[in-house]
């Protein structure tokens, strides 16, 4: 079974032990239709549906109108479309789930916007810094009624994410981890995340999320990417995209930082000369490490001072809502006025977030269940609304730096950017 339609199961599972029903639907309930029967689509935005009494999901379109009505009675879905034009064009839809490979993201998400319609996109925004520069600035997303447009870059919803950013003052940062990977033999190399002409490569995959995550950490962009090293998909498949890439960037505090995503991780284990070619489950679970600039104090003490270091990791920060933990590991090291340590001390505590606590997140405090595909959808929705919701969004600006950092690294690598649609405007 595929990793996205595991996903779903695995949701749909939750829901049903859990007892869950669909809630009553509100009569100004925003209508959803969704281009193309994605496998993402069930855990990103119809189960999510299902506890939002503000929204319903009335439509689909697939290439294969066969495969759409397959997916419309599996997912309960009312409305057929011939056609994704048909689907943006029908008038008694209010907001578009754009959930198509990278390289089709620009140009159906355009013309969701111009018929008038709120697009909820899939991350990656779209496939380079043109194509995202050419989007979020666009005439048509101008203007007080402009239509709202978000990339789906769930992760930064989840009140686990806004609590990681809490600890820490973005100036003390020195070095953050960011590492994502999927086990081998999840995604084969004729998948969609391998096809270079539909914008595919790692980077672009679970690479936006390590990516995203160390700029977010850092809350700038790097001054420089000093390396990026790929590992390409096998033969025969397409040599232009990676499976895998590791990179490394400095930040203007002279802070530093690696990301380390793999669509297809191995190894890992003891004795590798026997396990070097099976599927990493090890290493397979996500994680942010933030390493803090050591504090210095003068503790009053004939020269002694006290070094404070800190590190905090966020576990599972893609996913946090099947399960996450944040650790903070301080260190405290006393120095005599030679520089000789005269005393360290360890402490550990643990920190997470299902809901947001009080104080944060505004109104709604979200439920211990929540996915973050749940929390992004709230978020669209009050913002659709007009409603303040609890502040977390993720902006044109920030979209199109993601992708100008996300071309600069595929620069680094020596690998060419993802290409520009050809309807780009
Ligand atoms: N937020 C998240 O957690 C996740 C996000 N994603 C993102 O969602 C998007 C889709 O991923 P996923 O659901 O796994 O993808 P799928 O493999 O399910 O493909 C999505 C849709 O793309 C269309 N499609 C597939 N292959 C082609 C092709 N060769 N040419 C044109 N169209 C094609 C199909 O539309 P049709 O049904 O009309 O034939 C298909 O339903 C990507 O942008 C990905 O990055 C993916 C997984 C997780
Ligand atoms: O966005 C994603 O999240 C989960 C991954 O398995 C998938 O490859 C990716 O597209």
């Amino acid at each position: 079974m595929p990793f996205v339609d595991w996903l779903t199961s695995f949701a749909e599972l939750g829901e049903w032990m859990a007892g869950r029903k669909e809630v009553v639907k509100k009569d100004n309930a925003l209508r959803f239709g969704i281009l193309g029967a994605a496998n993402i689509t069930p855990t990103a935005l119809t189960l999510p549906a299902r506890s939002h009494a503000e929204v319903l999901v009335v439509a689909v379109a697939a290439r294969d109108k066969k495969k759409a009505e397959a997916y419309a009675k599996r997912y309960g879905i009312p409305i057929v479309h011939d056609s994704y034009d048909a689907l943006i064009n029908d008038p008694s839809i209010d907001c578009i789930y754009n959930p198509l490979p990278n390289g089709l993201h620009y140009h159906w998400t355009l013309k969701a916007l111009k018929a008038g319609k709120h697009v909820l996109l899939e991350k990656p925004s779209v496939s380079n810094a043109e194509e995202a520069r050419s989007l979020f600035h666009h005439p048509v997303l101008q203007g007080p009624n402009a239509p709202i447009l978000v990339e789906a870059s769930h992760y930064r919803f989840h009140p686990a994410w806004s609590l990681l950013l809490s600890l820490f003052n973005r100036e003390n940062v020195e070095y953050v981890n960011a590492h994502a990977a999927i086990p081998a033999g999840i995604f084969p190399g004729d998948d969609i995340r391998f096809n270079y002409p539909l914008a595919g490569g790692t980077l672009m995959d679970v690479g936006h999320y390590t990516l995203s995550a160390l700029r977010s950490v850092y809350g700038t962009e790097p001054v420089a990417v000093t390396s990026a090293t790929p590992r390409l998909i096998n033969q025969p498949f397409d040599q232009r995209c990676d499976q895998a890439m590791v990179a490394t960037y400095m930040f203007p505090n002279s802070g530093t930082g690696k990301i380390s995503a793999d669509l297809g991780a191995r190894g890992g284990y003891w004795f590798p000369w026997l396990t070097g070619n099976w599927p990493n489950l090890k290493d397979s679970v996500q994680v942010v490490s933030v390493t803090l600039k050591e504090q210095m104090e003068d503790v009053g003490e004939e020269g002694v001072i006290k070094g404070t270091r800190r590190q905090i990791k966020l576990w599972n920060f893609m996913l946090p809502h099947m399960w996450h933990r944040i650790d903070i590991v301080t260190t405290t090291t006393y120095r005599d006025a030679s520089g000789k340590t005269v005393k360290e001390e360890k402490s550990t505590e643990n920190k997470k977030a299902y809901k947001w606590p009080e104080g944060s997140g505004g109104d709604i405090k979200g439920e211990d269940w929540w996915s973050t595909y749940r929390y992004q959808l709230e978020e669209f929705v009050n913002k659709v609304k007009g409603r303040e919701g609890s502040g977390v969004w993720v902006d044109g600006e920030e979209s199109i730096r993601q992708m100008e950092c996300t071309d600069r690294t595929y620069e680094k690598a020596g690998m060419l950017l993802r290409p520009t649609s050809e309807a780009l405007e």
